[in-house]
């Protein structure tokens, strides 16, 4: 693959329903769309799960914009590349910036296989044609609207349930969920709002028969958690303390957590998603994928990477219609009965609405291997 140009695009979109988390409100989607083209015309596509505040992690829309102009785009256009495995490789010198790194490995593993004409999902080496999702619900106004949005999408045929929870947003409502749903599988995900010295309190979620709850504790941490999940029967989930299957091997070796939550974007891209993938597998600790509430083109490289066989459990990948008016890619991803049919076209097997992004795209950037880089 020759790389011709690469496209940076901030991108503003509003979403239907305001996200609710420990940590904030988010009402409107900033994100960077990178659109990158070979020089036999192709592009390849991925999205930064960077928003625009370090809230969830430190990285930001305008760190991205940073450290993609600045350090990876030039690195990328230093010389061909043969296999996108070698993106995450080149980009290793740049420490931490797993979002920026994705964003750019993604839309290079997009053209990879829009080159070979080959679905992203066989690229990867996954062997499903359909999976299965859940969806994420966030904090509510009030118990009655939480139950009702819970009602709502089990209804539509969602195959789990996760809510969001924080100190005086968890057992109570827990309690009002299994109350009038005592049988779906259900989770709970805290965002890091507890500490050890909330352990009576943790230790309560075992009466509600959740599949697990994730990252309860800070989001950097592994040996709370260890110590946490050493007292409880529910299973831990983590999702902020995990940047890279290393990561993963702390974690197993130390008895923090019994699942993993991948999200391509916090591990720094596909190539490292596999290879957590592939050591969670060998010690049958099952993973799953989570979301970042992306638009379409980051969905698309969820639904590829769910293909691989140790992504056992229902992930965040809910329809585009849960989140948007429209979405930026052709046709938006539908799901029926909680399951999503995987595209059999070339690459992420949507392709992108440029009327639509054009019309979202607060400004863009194109950068050429001639392009004056400060670094
Ligand atoms: O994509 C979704 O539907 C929501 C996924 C979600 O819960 C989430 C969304 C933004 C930031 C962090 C998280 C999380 O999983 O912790
Ligand atoms: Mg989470």
């Amino acid at each position: 693959m020759e790389l011709k140009q690469v496209i940076l695009r901030h991108l503003k979109m509003k979403l239907l329903h305001p996200f609710t988390t420990s940590v904030g409100t988010e009402v409107d989607k900033d994100f960077i769309l990178v659109e990158v083209k070979s020089k036999d015309g192709l592009s390849g596509w991925a999205e930064s799960v960077a928003a625009i505040d370090p809230t969830y992690k430190e990285e930001t829309v305008k760190t991205n914009w940073h450290i993609m102009s600045d350090f990876l785009i030039p690195l990328l256009f230093r010389e061909p590349i043969t296999h996108p495995d070698q993106v995450s490789q080149r980009f290793n010198p740049i420490r931490g910036n797993y979002m920026a790194k994705a964003a750019l490995e993604g839309a290079v593993w997009d053209l990879y296989a829009r080159e070979r004409e080959q679905p992203l999902a066989k690229a990867l080496g996954g062997t499903k044609s359909r999976i299965e999702v859940g969806v994420s619900v966030g904090i509510q106004d009030s118990e009655e609207e939480l139950l009702h949005r819970i009602e709502k999408h089990l209804r539509q045929g969602y195959k789990r349930i996760k809510v969001k929870i924080r100190p005086g947003w968890d057992l109570n409502i827990l309690e009002a969920i299994r109350k009038r749903f005592p049988d779906i599988p259900l989770m709970a995900d805290a965002n890091c709002a507890y500490t050890l010295k909330d352990m009576d309190r943790l230790a309560a979620l075992d009466d509600f028969n959740l599949t697990m709850i994730e990252q309860p504790l800070g989001f950097d941490d592994l040996v709370d958690h260890a110590q946490l999940q050493s007292k409880l029967k529910t299973p831990i989930c983590l999702d902020e303390s995990i940047h890279s299957a290393e990561d993963v091997r702390k974690a197993i070796q130390l008895g923090s957590c019994k699942i993993v939550n991948i999200k391509i974007g916090r591990v720094g891209g596909l190539t490292e998603s596999r290879k957590i993938h592939d050591l969670c597998e060998s010690h049958h600790i099952p993973v799953w994928c989570g979301g970042m509430v992306e638009a379409g083109v980051g969905r698309a490289h969820n639904i590829a990477i769910t293909t691989l066989p140790n992504f056992v459990l229902p992930g965040d990948t809910a329809s585009s219609s849960h989140y948007w008016a429209r979405d930026i890619i052709d046709p938006e991803v539908e799901v029926h009965d909680g399951i999503i049919e995987v595209p059999e076209k070339p690459g992420i097997g949507f392709e992108p609405n440029r009327k639509r992004i054009d019309e979202l795209t607060l400004y863009a950037r194109h950068f050429n291997p001639d392009s004056p880089f400060i670094a």
